[in-house]
């Protein structure tokens, strides 16, 4: 295992959903800055965040997304609610999930399991079907769900967890690859507070939050054409209720590019101009390393070529016939 739980004075420390062995671990285990500093498991994502906000540490690694469920809400909430916070890199996690419980139990025993709620979301299906009276208890996170089951007076008679948490802790697998999708993925991500922008790879992604004017018919597509006429992509659009009253939503994008790319610049300055508030959490290279590719007529040259030849009318050039 990188990494190391001892703490040291001044050290640099990543925050993580913990304990070892959870697939927020495993996404850290893909940071390769992260890779022999420390790294301090916490209980659940607004734990991660603190610390990154209070210089605890120096990032956190969190689940934003996954292929089945969507976007994690609480991760997109924090992200809007807490100041200062940026994005700096993605990392994929394929996600499969076992059933265990204390050696000598069945199937047939199980009524009450413990489950990260986002794991158990993924296996519901599955859950349903084998066990329809199941009670579900839950749990901070996968690794954490199983450990309860060995601790004193345990409640749970199972838990769902990652493969190969038989090796960690004393429980038998009742069955194996229990998630309803066997292709989901997590997408995490690395937060700091840090406002230095990851250098453009033509690879990259920009996450932003962006509030609609009220009372404003046709605000959702005003906003979407802010990327539909410079040919940027996006590749995760949600709602998020803003909280203060009923029907206020704030969007939670992710769009294809980088804000140095004169396209994604002129579609942030377009949706400023427009939305009364636009969070930007950062642009930082994408987890497949896809190239972002556009038609070139969304190319930055044609964007600085447009921008001269207006500067150059400012300043009493003559137009080219
Ligand atoms: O990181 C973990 O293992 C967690 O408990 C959170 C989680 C839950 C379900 C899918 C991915 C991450």
């Amino acid at each position: 295992m990188s990494g190391s739980s001892a703490s040291a004075p001044h050290a640099v420390t990543y925050s993580y959903l913990g304990p070892v062995g959870t697939f927020t671990w495993a996404a850290l285990r893909q940071v390769p800055e992260a890779a022999g500093q420390v790294w301090r498991s916490v209980n659940n994502v607004g734990e991660a965040l603190d610390d990154v906000v209070t210089g605890r540490s120096i990032g956190a690694v969190i689940a934003i997304e996954n292929s089945v469920e969507g976007g994690v809400s609480a991760t997109q909430d924090a992200l809007a609610n807490i100041p200062g916070l940026r994005i700096t890199g993605e990392y994929l996690v394929p996600v499969d999930f076992v059933l265990v419980a204390r050696p000598g139990t069945t199937l047939a025993d199980v009524r009450v399991i413990a489950a990260h709620p986002v794991a158990y979301a993924q296996c519901h299906l599955w859950l349903d079907a084998r066990l329809p009276e199941h009670e579900h208890l839950p749990a901070t996170s996968n690794v954490s769900a199983a450990a309860q089951l060995l601790a004193d007076n345990p409640i749970a008679d199972a838990a769902v967890a990652p493969p190969g948490i038989e090796k960690e802790h004393a429980v038998a697998v009742l069955a194996e690859h229990i998630g309803d999708n066997p292709n989901a993925v997590t997408r995490f991500v690395l937060v700091t507070s840090s406002t230095t922008i990851p250098p453009r790879t033509g690879a990259d992604k920009t996450s932003v939050i962006v509030e609609l004017p009220t009372d404003q018919p046709g605000a959702l597509v005003e906003m979407l054409e802010q990327f539909a006429t410079r040919g940027v992509n996006l590749s995760l659009l949600e709602s998020r209720p803003i909280g203060d009253e009923l029907g206020r939503y704030r969007f939670v994008i992710d769009l294809d590019g980088h804000v140095l790319d004169e396209r994604v610049a002129d579609a942030l300055l377009g949706l400023k101009r427009f939305s009364p508030k636009v969070l930007f959490l950062g642009s930082y290279p994408r987890a497949d390393k896809v190239a972002v590719t556009v038609t070139s007529r969304y190319d930055d040259e044609v964007f600085i070529d447009a921008r001269d030849w207006l500067r150059g009318l400012i300043s009493g050039e003559p137009d080219e016939p």
